[in-house]
């Protein structure tokens, strides 16, 4: 099966009520989880790299363990999607590189830590609508910026996000300003900001209304029922894997991130994306050090990726399994990018 536009997906995603959990990913063993999982559960895959990501790995190697993915999965529908792009430029090249998706977050400016103004975020995410709709590529925007209501700053613990403090106004999506935003530049998603942030430090205690505005959600897709949300941040940050890291010789401090029960509220009002990062790298980590500590003569590296991908992909399956995109894979009629210019031509 080809890797297949975004928009495919969260159409499906929306006509039969479930979200869509996008995970990142920088090596080869990240994919292969994520694929066994989706294999295990029948479930469509939206695989995404964010700029660093892309920068780690190279686009050839991305470009070719993706299509190897498709190759070996051929019942699949997957989506290879540009997480983050800072500028029209970056998001181009992440298609010339194979991707079928692309997210324009003009919510910064091209250093990925200035926000910016509401013009700007339209224009340059007009122009990435334009240019990718015409190749059959999907475009995610986003409005708002991603960061804490309980501190009330910016995070950039991926490099990537506000560096200043930000006001409340700032952190959370404006419904009027979303349907205006979704008219004015054709986006197929939109990220919203909640008070959800990336990274494993998002609340410093299980986070209530206050701090994770879940009713945002409610409000903007009663203004935009047919547009897709998008939850960026959304990683859980399990306690248990937490304390499989500390177990073994991590010093994570206790942290809590966006409980699953949330995000499947969240999937009840619109939401068809659901990011995920940091409790993958957690699993992985969690289990990498297990075995460097139970068995500190082991140095074959398959001794410890092996565990990880495994952990990883345990992570994968409860997030599908939740979200409610298991069981769907073979249910979707792939469409490659090429064909699809025609749907973008008529909309
Ligand atoms: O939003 C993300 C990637 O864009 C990832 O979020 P987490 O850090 O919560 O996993
Ligand atoms: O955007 C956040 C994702 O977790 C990717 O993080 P990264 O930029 O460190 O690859
Ligand atoms: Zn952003
Ligand atoms: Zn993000």
């Amino acid at each position: 099966m080809p890797l297949v536009p975004m928009r495919l997906l969260l159409d499906h995603a929306a006509e039969n009520d479930y979200g869509l959990a996008a995970f990142n990913v920088n090596n080869m063993e990240q994919i292969q989880a994520i694929m066994e999982a989706a294999e295990e559960t029948n479930s469509p895959v939206i695989v995404q790299a964010s700029r660093g990501a892309r920068k780690y790995s190279q686009d050839a190697y991305l470009k070719h363990l993706m299509l190897a993915a498709a190759e070996l999965y051929p019942n699949i529908p997957i989506v290879m999607h540009q997480d983050h792009g800072n500028s029209p430029d970056t998001c181009q090249s992440a298609i010339d590189n194979g991707f079928t998706s692309v997210m324009m977050d003009g919510s910064l400016k091209e250093d990925g830590s200035t926000p910016a103004d509401y013009d700007y975020n339209v224009k340059v995410t007009k122009e990435v609508t334009e240019a990718a709709h015409k190749q059959g590529v999907s475009v995610e925007g986003e409005l708002g910026c991603l960061g804490s209501l309980e501190t009330g700053g910016g995070e950039q613990e991926d490099g990537h996000g506000a560096t200043e403090a930000l006001s409340r106004d700032q952190l959370l999506t404006d419904p009027d300003e979303a349907e205006r935003f979704v008219a004015e530049t054709g986006v197929d998603a939109l990220a919203v900001a909640i008070g959800t942030s990336h990274g494993a430090y998002k609340f410093t205690k299980k986070p209530t209304g206050e701090v994770l505005a879940m009713d945002r959600i409610e409000e903007i897709h009663k203004r935009l029922p047919n547009c897709h949300l998008v939850m960026h941040g959304s990683s859980s940050v399990p306690q248990e894997l937490q304390d499989i890291i500390n177990k073994y010789g991590g010093a994570m401090k206790q942290t809590y991130g966006v409980p699953v029960e949330e995000i499947q509220k969240g999937i009840k009002h619109g939401v068809r994306k659901v990011n995920v990062d940091t409790d993958n790298r957690m699993a992985i980590t969690g289990a990498i050090r297990k075995v460097f500590a139970e068995t500190p003569e082991k140095f074959d590296p398959r001794d410890y990726l092996k565990p990880a991908r495994e952990a990883m992909k345990q992570v994968c399956i409860a997030r599908m399994t939740a979200f409610g995109q298991a069981g769907w894979a073979d249910k979707i009629k792939p469409v490659s990018i090429d064909k699809f210019t025609s749907f973008y031509a008529a909309v």
